[in-house]
C-alpha cells in the first residue's frame, strides 16, 4: 500500500478499523442499532414488485394505503429503512440555503454537532456560512490554497429543506397541462401526491417556490409543479395517512428522507406507467437495465476480479495512477450505451411532463439522480456485491466493507451541459465515477489529495496532482475525501456515471470520535508541533 492510502491506514486508529470490522461482521454490541442493518438498504417498495405492480397501484386506495407500513416485512424494511433515513437525514444536515458555494465545490460539510444516528442536533454552523462569513472566493486569500473548498458535495435528495426548490430543481418549466389521459382520476391522484409533496416541502405553499438557478421558474399559487388544479380535496399520500390534511395547510410533518422516498415512488409511478393498467404503456425503455446482470453491464475481467475476492485478483486489473486513485476497465460498450438510452428517454419524459426533477448535487444542474427513477435497487446490488469487496481491500480507512447506502446519478458535460466542475469533496466515503460516453475532448477530471474538513483548502502538492482522462467504460474508484473537479470538456459529450458510496457505521463512529479521519496535513501539522517542543527543550 502506498501513499495516501498507508498514510490514511496509519492515520486511522487501529482500534477504530477493529471495530469497523467488528460491526461489519455483526459482533459488537455497542451499536445496537447498527449490525442489524449495515447490509441492507433502505428499499423502495415499488422497486421489489413485479410486473402486477400496475394492477396494484391503481387498485386505489388499498396500495396507497398499504404503502406505509410495509405489511409483511415490517421489522426488516423499517428497521433498515429507518437507519437509512435517519443516516440520511442528519447527514444532510439544516439549512440548505447556506449551501452554495462561491468555489463551485458544494458546500457541505458535517460538523461536530450532527450526528448521524441523532436527528435533532442542532448544527452550529455550516461551512458556507464560515465560508461567506469570510467573503472569500475562489483563488481568492492571503494564503497560498489554490481553491476554497466549502466542505463536501452535498447532494439535494438528501435535504429536502424549506429551501429545497431554489436549491435543485432541474426542470422548472410549467404547463397548464398535464395529459392526464384515461385514467385521470388515478393519475391525478399520484400527480397530485407528487405535488402535494413538492408544495409542503417548501414550507409555505407555492408562492413560496422561486425559481432555481438558471429555470427561469414561476408558479402562480393555484398552479401546481405538474400544472394541476390543487384544489382536489386529498391526495393519495394523504388518503393514506388519514391526515386528510388539505394543501398548503398546515406544517409537514414528514421527514426529509420520508418526503424523499415519497417524491422517488411518486416519479417511479409516473414513470413507470402512462394510462391506467389495462392500457399501461411502460415509460420505461429499457427493462434490462434496471436488474443488476452481471454478465451482461460487465466486462468478463472485471467479474473475475471481484469473485476472485482477493487483493491479489483484484490488484490484477486495477491501475493505481496516482496514489488512492484506482482506475480498472468495468462496464460493457453495449451497457452503457443502453444507460445512456434509458437516461435520454427519461429526460425526454420529464421535459414533455413539465415534471421538475432534483439536480444531482449542488455542483451541477445537469443530470439526473438514477435512484430517483428506478435504478436504486439495481446500484445498491452494484456497491454491495461490486464496490464494496473492492473498497474493503483498498479503503478500510472509511468502513469500506460496511458501504450501506449510496447516491447515484449521471452527469453530463459539454457544449450547453456542464463546462467543467470545480474543486470539492464527494459526500462518500467512496466515490466510483465511470464514464458511459461518448466523444469528447479535455473533459479531464483532477485530483488534488485526500483532506479532512479542517484542512480542506490547503494546497496541492506537485505530487497529489492527477489529471485524469476519462475512458468509456472504465471507472475510476476514489476517497470521497480526495479533493476532486472536472476540467472544461472543450468538445463533444461526456456523460459518468456516479455512486457515492457511503457508510453509515463509519459516519456515526467518526461522529462519536471513535475513530479519526485526519489527513496527511493533520500528521505534517503534528510533526511540526512535536519538532517544535524538541527544538524547546
Ligand atoms: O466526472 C467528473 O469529472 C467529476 C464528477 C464528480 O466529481 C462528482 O460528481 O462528484
Ligand atoms: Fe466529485
Amino acid at each position: 500500500m502506498t501513499g495516501i492510502f498507508s498514510v490514511f491506514c496509519s492515520a486511522t486508529s487501529n482500534k477504530g478499523i477493529w471495530q469497523l470490522r467488528r460491526l461489519a461482521e455483526g459482533i459488537d454490541t455497542k451499536l445496537p442499532s447498527v449490525k442489524n442493518n449495515i447490509s441492507g438498504m433502505a428499499k423502495n417498495p415499488p422497486e421489489g414488485l413485479g410486473d402486477d405492480f400496475l394492477d396494484e397501484i391503481f387498485a386505489f386506495p388499498t396500495y396507497w394505503a398499504n404503502k406505509f407500513p410495509l405489511a409483511g416485512n415490517e421489522g426488516n424494511l423499517a428497521g433498515t429503512a429507518a437507519w437509512a433515513s435517519s443516516m440520511l437525514q442528519s447527514s444532510s444536515g439544516e439549512g440548505s440555503s447556506h449551501v452554495r458555494s462561491a468555489a463551485g465545490g458544494g458546500g457541505y460539510e458535517r460538523t461536530a454537532a450532527m450526528s448521524p444516528l441523532d436527528l435533532n442536533l442542532k448544527q452550529e454552523k455550516t461551512c458556507s456560512e464560515e465560508g461567506s462569513g469570510s467573503g472569500k472566493q475562489l483563488g481568492e486569500g492571503s494564503d497560498t490554497i489554490p481553491y476554497n473548498i466549502s466542505g463536501m458535495a452535498k447532494n439535494p435528495p438528501e435535504d429536502l429543506g424549506d429551501d429545497f426548490f431554489d436549491e435543485i430543481f432541474a426542470i422548472t418549466t410549467l404547463g397548464s397541462e398535464f395529459p392526464l389521459e384515461e385514467n385521470e382520476g388515478n393519475l391525478a391522484g399520484t400527480a397530485a401526491g407528487v405535488s402535494s409533496m413538492l408544495q409542503q416541502s417548501s414550507g409555505e405553499g407555492s408562492s413560496h417556490l422561486r425559481s432555481a438557478d438558471g429555470g427561469g421558474y414561476e408558479e402562480t399559487a393555484s398552479m401546481s409543479p405538474l400544472g394541476l388544479n390543487l384544489k382536489q380535496e386529498k391526495t393519495c399520500s394523504e388518503e393514506a395517512s388519514g391526515s386528510g390534511k388539505q394543501l398548503g395547510e398546515g406544517k409537514d410533518s414528514r421527514t426529509r428522507a420520508e418526503k424523499l422516498r415519497d417524491y422517488r415512488e411518486e416519479i417511479q409511478l409516473l414513470y413507470r406507467c402512462r394510462k391506467s393498467i389495462s392500457y399501461s404503456v411502460i415509460q420505461r425503455l429499457h427493462k434490462e437495465v434496471y436488474t443488476l446482470n452481471p454478465g451482461k453491464f460487465f466486462v468478463p475481467s472485471f467479474i473475475k476480479a471481484v469473485s476472485g475476492n482477493t487483493a491479489a485478483s483484484l490488484r490484477s486489473i486495477i491501475s493505481e495512477p496516482s496514489p488512492g486513485i484506482y482506475t480498472f476497465k468495468m462496464l460493457q460498450p453495449s451497457f452503457c450505451q443502453l444507460l445512456l438510452s434509458e437516461v435520454k428517454n427519461f429526460e425526454k419524459w420529464v421535459k414533455k411532463k413539465k415534471i421538475r426533477i432534483m439536480h444531482p448535487n449542488i455542483m451541477t444542474s445537469y443530470g439526473v439522480v438514477l435512484d430517483d427513477f428506478g435504478l436504486e435497487t439495481m446500484l445498491g446490488k452494484l456497491m454491495e456485491d461490486f464496490i464494496c469487496p473492492i473498497s474493503k481491500v483498498f479503503f478500510p480507512e472509511v468502513g469500506g466493507f460496511t458501504l450501506d447506502s449510496h447516491h447515484g446519478y449521471v452527469v453530463h458535460y459539454g457544449k450547453d451541459w456542464a463546462v467543467d466542475e470545480g474543486l470539492h469533496m464527494d459526500d462518500s466515503e467512496v466515490t466510483l465515477n465511470v464514464c458511459l460516453g461518448n466523444q469528447f475532448s479535455g473533459g479531464e477530471q483532477y485530483f488534488g489529495g485526500i483532506r479532512c474538513n479542517k484542512h480542506k483548502n490547503t494546497r496541492i502538492e506537485p505530487e497529489e496532482t492527477l489529471d485524469y482522462s476519462h475512458v468509456p467504460g472504465k471507472a475510476v474508484l476514489h476517497h470521497g475525501r480526495h479533493r476532486n473537479g472536472a476540467n472544461a470538456t472543450t468538445s463533444g459529450h461526456r456523460i459518468n456515471l456516479l455512486l457515492w458510496c457511503r457508510s453509515s457505521v463509519f459516519r456515526e463512529m467518526e461522529y462519536q470520535k471513535k475513530i479519526s479521519s485526519c489527513c496527511g496535513w493533520c500528521q505534517r501539522e503534528k510533526k511540526e508541533r512535536q519538532r517544535q517542543s524538541v527544538s524547546a527543550t
